[in-house]
């Protein structure tokens, strides 16, 4: 395997660290529903479990969980396997998903529930309370969207 694609496999591996060390973190040092401030009115850490996905949908839905997260993390590594070589963006947009989404998958597998703490009140609104998993997942998925409005403008000037 090149060295490039274990940097991809390493990327992903730190996600997975950071994300179960927060978490566990978390557990070990606060009550559910316990919340600190870091920044008054913007952003505090709260524990907080979800036993659903985004915005707690799909609750207790453990199996669909299951299915869609080995369907989603066999098809990134598919993919890293098959065209990120050929770029870095794409490469780092799939390890950031591939990190996020075991992440939550070793939480929903162990504690049938996901950890969360990040909370923010992003433009006012209270955003869901989220962890470092979907942060990975998310902005993962912003770089795979922002590389494939590149790539598809690329093709059309060819
Ligand atoms: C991030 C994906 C959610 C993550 O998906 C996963 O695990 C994947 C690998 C497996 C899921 C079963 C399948 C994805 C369902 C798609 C979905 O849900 C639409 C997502 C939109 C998304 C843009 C990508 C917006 C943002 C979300 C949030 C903020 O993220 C920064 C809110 C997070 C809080 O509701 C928090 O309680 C969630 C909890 O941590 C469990 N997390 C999951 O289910």
């Amino acid at each position: 395997m090149e060295e490039r694609s274990v940097l991809k496999y390493l990327i992903a591996l730190f996600v997975i660290a950071l994300d179960q060390w927060t978490k566990w973190l978390i557990v070990k040092n606060m009550e559910i529903g316990e919340s600190i401030e870091i920044i008054n009115g913007f952003l505090y850490i709260t524990s907080h479990r979800n036993k659903g996905a985004a915005w707690g949908i799909l609750q207790n839905q453990m199996v669909f969980f299951y299915v869609i997260t080995i369907i989603v993390v066999v098809a990134i590594i598919y993919y890293m396997q098959k065209y990120a070589k050929q770029n870095a963006m794409l490469g780092v947009a799939l390890s950031l998903m591939l990190g996020g989404a075991i992440g939550n998958f070793i939480d929903r597998l162990f504690r049938k529930e996901v950890v969360d703490f990040i909370h923010t009140y992003i433009f006012g609104y209270n955003f869901p309370i989220f962890n470092i998993a979907d942060s990975s997942l998310t902005i993962g998925v912003i770089l795979l969207f922002i590389y494939f409005l590149f790539f598809e403008e690329k093709k059309q000037k060819e």
